[in-house]
């Protein structure tokens, strides 16, 4: 655990519904604990990470190290100014994408070596992992269709425009990752609805980070979750 705060990521494809879900997560972890709770994001959790995001989502083509840089680059930012002082101060950090994603698309995706990646990433975080990674895992073709409708999106980024089989491999890295460490990850169908999906994420987050007590404590019931539908909107 990242004593005294706790930092839970979220992870998965385009459109699985990473931002819907951690921002319900972090409405319902301030309530329930009554901590300060910081919801972010990857690329762009800083002003500096801001300025990354639009030059490496939106910028001129550029190869996969230069890529893998700029990710690592604005997450040692986002790290030493946000992250880390937040949980120093035994905040609650909840991200919307973190090194796990750097693995998948610069590795599964780009093809560039796993352990390189991550070692980047690593020296750019100072080692700082998560306590928690919620993995949404959809296939990608349905979360393409689901961002299709989704109104005010303007035109694919860069890596939106990396094709079918390159999402394919970015999904399929974060399925071996979260298999290869089950006390980190929880892995959740993101097919289903937004609500079922948040009750899931509470049950396992709480389990994961040992909040099943306080839980209990707060709403009366024997087991961790209150009723997502209340603020599911
Ligand atoms: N379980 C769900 N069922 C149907 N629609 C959903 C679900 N979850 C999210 N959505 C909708 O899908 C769209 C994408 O959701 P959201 O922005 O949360 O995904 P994301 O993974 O953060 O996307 P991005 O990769 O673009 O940052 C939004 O319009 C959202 O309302
Ligand atoms: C952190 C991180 C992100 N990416 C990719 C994944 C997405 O295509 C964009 C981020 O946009 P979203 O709105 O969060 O979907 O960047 C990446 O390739 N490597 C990373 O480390």
């Amino acid at each position: 655990m990242n004593a005294p705060g706790y930092f839970i990521s979220f992870e998965g494809g385009e459109g699985v519904g990473k931002s819907t879900q951690a921002r319900l997560l972090g409405d319902w972890l301030a309530g329930l604990t009554g901590r300060e709770v910081v919801l972010t994001r990857e690329p762009g959790g800083t002003a500096l990470g801001e300025e990354l995001r639009a030059a490496v989502m939106h910028g001129q083509d550029m190869g996969p190290r230069a890529e893998a840089l700029i990710y690592a680059a604005d997450r040692a930012h986002h790290v030493e100014t946000v992250v880390r002082p937040t949980l120093e101060r035994g905040g609650i950090v909840v991200t919307d994408r973190y090194l796990d994603s750097s693995v998948a698309y610069q590795s599964g995706g780009r093809d560039l070596p796993a352990h390189e990646v991550e070692h980047i990433s690593l020296w750019a975080a100072r080692g700082l992992r998560p306590d928690v990674t919620v993995l949404l895992d959809l296939e990608p073709g349905y979360a393409v269709q689901r961002r299709a409708a989704a109104e005010g999106k303007g035109g694919l980024d860069r890596l939106e425009r990396a094709g079918l089989d390159f999402h394919t491999r970015v999904r399929n890295t974060f399925l071996e990752r979260a298999a290869a460490d089950p006390d980190r990850w929880v892995v959740i169908d993101a097919a289903a609805s937004i609500e079922d999906i948040q009750a899931q994420v509470r049950v396992d987050v709480a389990v994961r980070l040992g909040l099943t007590p306080v839980v209990v404590e707060a709403t009366g019931i024997e087991g961790p979750g209150s009723d997502p539908e209340e603020d599911a909107s």
